[in-house]
């Protein structure tokens, strides 16, 4: 049996008295606390949350109920799936981050934020957004380079949103600084569905840097409860 059968074996088996539909229990969604011009960025993040749903996974996020981070978790949450929303005490107040739906879990600071939505998730996808989003991503593709998590990791390109950044990412490799392995750690698509059917078959090829037990020696959480990804 190849490893794929196996993990979709192990995926597919009854959790609870719920069928799992998916190899993920909760995926990691970064996105925009803007909802951006055009109309197909927010078409897009209700997409993803509805596709979510239908595969009955649940989401960990931002927080926030501004922009893009609003309409996916309200998806989410209006499909009956379980929202966990990670925030800063100090993004706490009202007037800043809106309502929000489903769990909150305060945290200290950004960083905290970070560690803890990573920790919470079995992959993660990012939708168009700005700064917080970009370095929100790029963690997560750094830290898969370092080995420090083999969760895959998916560019939601909304109408080519993101093709100037896989350009230069892809300039990075021809000029020597990323290699082809690591490139192929980003997983793109242009629509939710398709993107989600890429990351239920991605399998991780880069080799740790060093061994997971000096991650987790560090201080960082590798390991939801969910099967090993
Ligand atoms: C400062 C203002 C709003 C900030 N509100 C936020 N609430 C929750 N999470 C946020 C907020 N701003 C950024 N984030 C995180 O970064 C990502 C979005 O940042 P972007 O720069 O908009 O791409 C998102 O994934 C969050 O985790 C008032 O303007």
């Amino acid at each position: 049996m190849s490893l794929k059968e196996k993990r979709e074996g192990e995926n597919m088996g009854e959790m609870g008295d719920e069928m799992r539909l998916s190899r993920f229990r909760r995926i990691c969604v970064f996105c925009g606390s803007s909802c951006g011009k055009k109309a197909s960025y927010q078409e897009a993040a209700t997409e993803l949350g509805k596709e979510l749903v239908e595969r009955r996974i649940d989401l960990v996020y931002g927080g926030g109920s501004i922009g893009l981070m609003g309409l996916v978790s309200q998806a989410v949450h209006d499909g009956g799936r379980h929202v966990l929303g990670v925030i800063p005490r100090t993004l706490m107040p009202r007037e800043i981050t809106g309502e929000t739906v489903g769990e909150v879990q305060a945290v200290s600071d950004m960083h905290q934020r970070k560690a803890e939505m990573s920790r919470q998730a079995d992959a993660f996808i990012a939708l168009p957004g700005g700064y917080g989003t970009l370095e929100e991503l790029l963690e997560v593709i750094t830290w898969a380079q370092l080995g420090i998590h083999h969760k895959p990791v998916g560019l939601l390109n909304v109408d080519g949103y993101y093709n100037s950044l896989l350009n230069f990412i892809d300039k990075a490799v021809d000029e020597g600084f990323i290699s082809p392995v690591a490139r192929r750690i980003i997983v793109s698509a242009p629509t939710a569905k398709q993107l989600v059917r890429q990351l239920e078959e991605y399998v991780p090829e880069y080799e740790d840097v060093t061994s997971k037990l000096v991650w987790d020696r560090l201080g960082y959480v590798t390991q939801t409860g969910a099967p090993a990804l």
